[in-house]
């Protein structure tokens, strides 16, 4: 929901001009890296482009005097001079034109290819990242913020310095013809231009601190348009008629998005128009003094022209000037972000283990706590056993108990807050990463449904690198996805997912047969960890797949809230609020009369049935 309307925001921290320098200099060394030739070809035109309108004035006072000299005399002589400046006049405008759009040519080129090598960097940073790390909701705003503004603000930036090394270029050579007429004309120009500098570095700050805090607001604006497009959400939406409720709180959110910049904006305006009315009067002071010099007699008519012209010209360039240094000031807060995003710690992946001390000796769990950053209580607290290797352990426990938590630990995904966790008696975090997952195969929950070929979502298990189709096929096989691929028409190449044209959509249990064959590629992991495999498989699925994965010979730890699935466990672990409760056999545990028992007999008839033949 979105906040009070006047939430200033004033406590979102802006860079400092140190800062500031740096991060524009990191960005044009991104430039020189990724493309010299572009960046050398944009500021020679740059320099050439901010010496023609000098060179324009002057061209046009001396055609004036030229044919005011024509019309004294009448030679032919001083006729052709006149003609020589307008021809000159012509080339000039001609080279503008000319470089003016070479410019524009190159800079799109670079916009394009500036783009893409910041979304580059953010997504290699993010890729680096772990899971606690793309957890955590602040690090998720920046991403969100640098995204959005990938495209747009580092080329923005790159683009304002070369600009404004044109216009002060230009400032220089109109300055030069200025001074020649008086110093005072100089300051003319700098005291019209000034004032709106400094409101628009003020009004920059403003943006920027409005942006950054309104992201919270801007996640869930583009979170309800995702609700109200998408067609995964659309059947409960359309069934609980939710349809008003999300447009009425996306309208809400709207008004308060639009409240502050209308306001932010009028204010911007109103101080625009004040500070544009205050250069007039100086620009116009200027100009009663130039009109009233020549009058005098001091100066002659073309000079005056170009006198007024380069004035006019000069407070122009010197607004355009200072609003690109505003624009860049601007354009720098964001890549602030940006640059703070790609500062964060990446985890330290340090362990270079690429086999235990003990080979054999499997997990090991010492006293092991992890609380979730922020929580006010640990997801799980004195957790010990081990797994043997060849062992078959089943986790149960309720909703929310820890088990999701406990098989991350175990795959090095999160580490302990306090306590150990040793494979092959080497701690996890003393694994080479590489090394420690290879030696698991996951079923994950909930599993992912990618927008790919059918090949390819198998092929995810290992990280797209098998491309083998008789190794896919095999590991379809072994997901119970075999027929579902052999009757897609295109088999392995089948594209999923209704959001693209030629893609077909699966059922759930068919999506989860393909989450089952992209486990079971991992033929060389020696621990296959089932989180919920068969969930939304059919009775009869579900009794073959547990059967083939209990004949696969490899350690297995499963979760299953169907605690028939858990009877051939060699041991089962209940947990409660994140801690152990009870650990036995499926038989043990019915005995004790305890936790395991109550759940167990909660699961109607015919599990009781069964249970009560087991004991
Ligand atoms: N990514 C997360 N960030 C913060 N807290 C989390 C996260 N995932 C889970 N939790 C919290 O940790 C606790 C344990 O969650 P976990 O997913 O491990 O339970 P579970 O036993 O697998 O539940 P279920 O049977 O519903 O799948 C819960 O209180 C949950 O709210």
């Amino acid at each position: 929901m979105a906040r009070a309307a006047d939430t200033p925001f004033d406590d979102i921290e802006t860079p400092s001009l140190r800062d500031g320098i740096g991060y524009g200099l990191r960005a044009l060394g991104l430039v020189w890296a990724n493309d010299r030739w572009l960046a050398i070809g944009i500021a020679g035109l740059t320099v050439v482009l901010a010496l023609l309108p000098a060179a324009a004035a002057w061209v046009a006072k001396e055609i004036i005097d030229s044919v005011l000299a024509a019309i004294d005399s009448g030679a032919a002589a001083d006729r052709n001079t006149a003609l020589y400046w307008v021809a000159v006049e012509a080339g000039v405008l001609a080279s503008m034109f000319a470089v003016r759009r070479g410019l524009t040519f190159l800079k799109s080129l670079l916009a394009a290819r500036l783009g893409y090598a910041v979304s580059h960097l953010i997504y290699e940073k993010t890729l680096r990242m772990d899971l606690p790390q793309l957890e955590d909701a602040a690090i998720q705003q920046q991403i969100l913020l640098a995204k959005q503004h990938a495209a747009s603000r580092p080329y923005g930036l790159v683009n304002r310095i070369f600009e404004t090394a044109q216009h002060a270029i230009t400032l220089v050579a109109f300055a030069a013809v200025l001074w020649t007429f008086s110093p005072w004309a100089v300051l003319i120009v700098l005291a019209g231009g000034l004032p709106l500098f400094f409101s628009e570095v003020n009004f920059s700050g403003h943006l920027f601190r409005f942006h950054t805090g309104r992201t919270p607001e801007m996640r869930e604006r583009s979170y309800l348009e995702t609700l109200m497009t998408s067609d995964t959400s659309a059947p409960e939406r359309i069934h609980s008629a939710a349809d008003p409720q999300i447009l009425s709180r996306y309208e809400h959110l709207f008004s308060w998005l639009f409240g502050q910049d209308r306001r932010l904006q009028a204010r911007r305006a109103s101080w625009a128009v004040a500070l544009g009315v205050v250069s007039s009067v100086i620009f116009f002071s200027g100009k009663v003094w130039i009109v009233l010099v020549t009058i005098g007699g001091a100066t002659t008519l073309g000079q005056m022209t170009m006198l007024v012209t380069v004035l006019r010209q000069g407070q122009n360039t010197l607004s355009s000037m200072l609003t690109s240094v505003g624009g860049g000031y601007e354009d720098l807060l964001y890549i602030s972000n940006l640059y703070d995003l790609l500062a964060i710690a990446e985890p330290e992946r340090t362990g270079t283990a690429k086999q235990g001390v003990r080979p054999g000796e499997g997990f090991r769990l010492e006293d092991v706590a992890f609380a979730y950053p922020g929580a006010n209580r640990p997801a799980l607290e004195a957790i010990s056993f081990d797994v043997a290797p060849g062992t078959q352990l089943g986790l149960v426990g309720a909703n929310g108990s820890g088990k999701t938590t406990l098989v991350r630990l175990l795959m090095g995904l999160y580490t302990p807050t306090s306590g150990r966790i040793t494979l092959d008696g080497t701690e996890l975090k003393d694994w080479d990463w590489t090394a420690l997952a290879a030696r698991t195969a996951t079923l994950f929950q909930p599993f992912q449904r990618y927008k790919m070929t059918v090949g390819e979502n198998i092929a995810m298990g290992e990280g797209l690198r098998i491309t083998d189709p008789a190794a896919l096929l095999a590991a379809a096989e072994r997901g119970l996805a075999g027929p579902l691929v052999a009757d897609l028409p295109e088999g392995l190449e089948t594209r999923l997912s209704k959001r693209f044209l030629d893609g077909r959509e699966l059922s759930g249990g068919q999506w989860q047969r393909l989450a089952l064959a992209r486990a079971m590629l991992r033929t060389n992991a020696d621990i296959l960890i089932l989180d919920e495999p068969t969930a939304a498989l059919d009775p009869e699925a579900e009794a073959e797949f547990l059967e083939l994965a209990r004949r696969e010979q490899r350690t297995l730890i499963l979760i299953s809230h169907r605690l028939s699935n858990l009877q051939h466990c060699d041991r089962i672990v209940v947990l409660d609020k994140g801690r152990i409760v009870e650990t036995g056999t499926h038989d043990e545990l019915i005995a004790r009369r305890g936790r395991y028992r109550k759940l167990f007999d909660q699961q109607g008839e015919f599990y009781r049935e069964s249970g009560a033949g087991a004991k």
